[in-house]
């Protein structure tokens, strides 16, 4: 099964792993600046046709060597995974804002985070799906933190005002939890108060519960995503 497919075991050191962070960290905050520069920059028509040549050069430049599909999960022996492409919280990902999410193992989760212009909705505003997007994976760490990873079922947010690009908080916490169901709520919180509500329903999946079973894994650990 795809999803299966994505969680690779790796064997790669502390050491290893934190030296290539120190260098594809602040490469991907490079293309971060690069994504606002695009949106924002007020150079002449000129000028950008000349950065695009620079940035088609440097894609190829990338491009020489590159890993099929996307990033995956890749999981160490202790159960510490790391979702470097994930669109949330991936290092490796400039989409990502990214969040860096602390969590307890009561099950909880929480970020401090900023939104500038890329992730805009409505003017000065973030974009509703990107609200639901941030709410996800902080409902879904809750639940991992927890111990009860799984897969979103349902997610429901109520929008209750307006959230303005800038300084943001987002918060989760396991509500209940019913044998492979678990159902977190969380908000966002903005400079005037929640400005989102959610409830999701996170699920271990079939092919999880599969593998549970064949003993092929001991089970979620609650390091799932760090
Ligand atoms: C070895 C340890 C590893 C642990 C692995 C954990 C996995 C976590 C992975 C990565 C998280 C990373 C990121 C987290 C944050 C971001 C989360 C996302 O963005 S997730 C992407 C968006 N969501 C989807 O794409 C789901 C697509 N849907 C599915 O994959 C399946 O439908 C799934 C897993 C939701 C359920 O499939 P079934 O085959 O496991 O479920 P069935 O056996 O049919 O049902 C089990 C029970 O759940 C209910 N159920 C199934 N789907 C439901 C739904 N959508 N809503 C409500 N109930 C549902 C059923 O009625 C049944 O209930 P009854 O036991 O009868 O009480």
């Amino acid at each position: 099964m795809a999803e299966a497919r994505a969680f690779h075991t790796e064997t790669a050191t502390d050491e290893e792993i934190a030296a290539e962070a120190a260098v594809v960290g602040p490469f991907t905050d490079a293309v971060r600046a690069l994504v606002d520069a695009t949106i924002r920059s007020t150079v002449d028509l000129d000028e950008i046709r000349a950065a695009q040549a620079e940035i088609e050069a440097i894609t190829e430049r990338l491009t020489k060597e590159q890993i099929p599909g996307g990033y995956g999960v890749r999981y160490r022996t202790d159960g510490t995974g790391r979702a470097w492409g994930n669109a949330v919280i991936g290092l490796r990902n400039p989409i990502a804002p990214p969040l860096t999410i602390s969590t307890e193992p009561s099950g909880r989760a929480s970020a401090d985070f900023r939104l500038g212009a890329p992730y805009e909705g409505p003017p000065g505003l973030v974009h509703g799906g990107v609200i639901s997007l941030i709410l996800d994976q902080v409902l879904g760490h809750a639940a991992g933190a927890g111990g009860r990873p799984g897969m979103t079922g349902t997610l429901t947010i109520r929008y209750r005002q307006a959230t303005p690009l800038g300084e943001l908080r987002a918060e989760a916490w396991i509500d209940r939890a019913e044998g492979i169901k678990t159902w977190a709520k969380g908000r966002i919180i903005g400079p005037d108060g929640p400005t989102a509500e959610a409830e999701g329903l996170f699920i271990l999946p079939r092919w999880a519960r599969e593998r549970i079973a064949r003993g092929e894994s001991k089970g979620p650990s609650p390091k799932y995503f760090e």
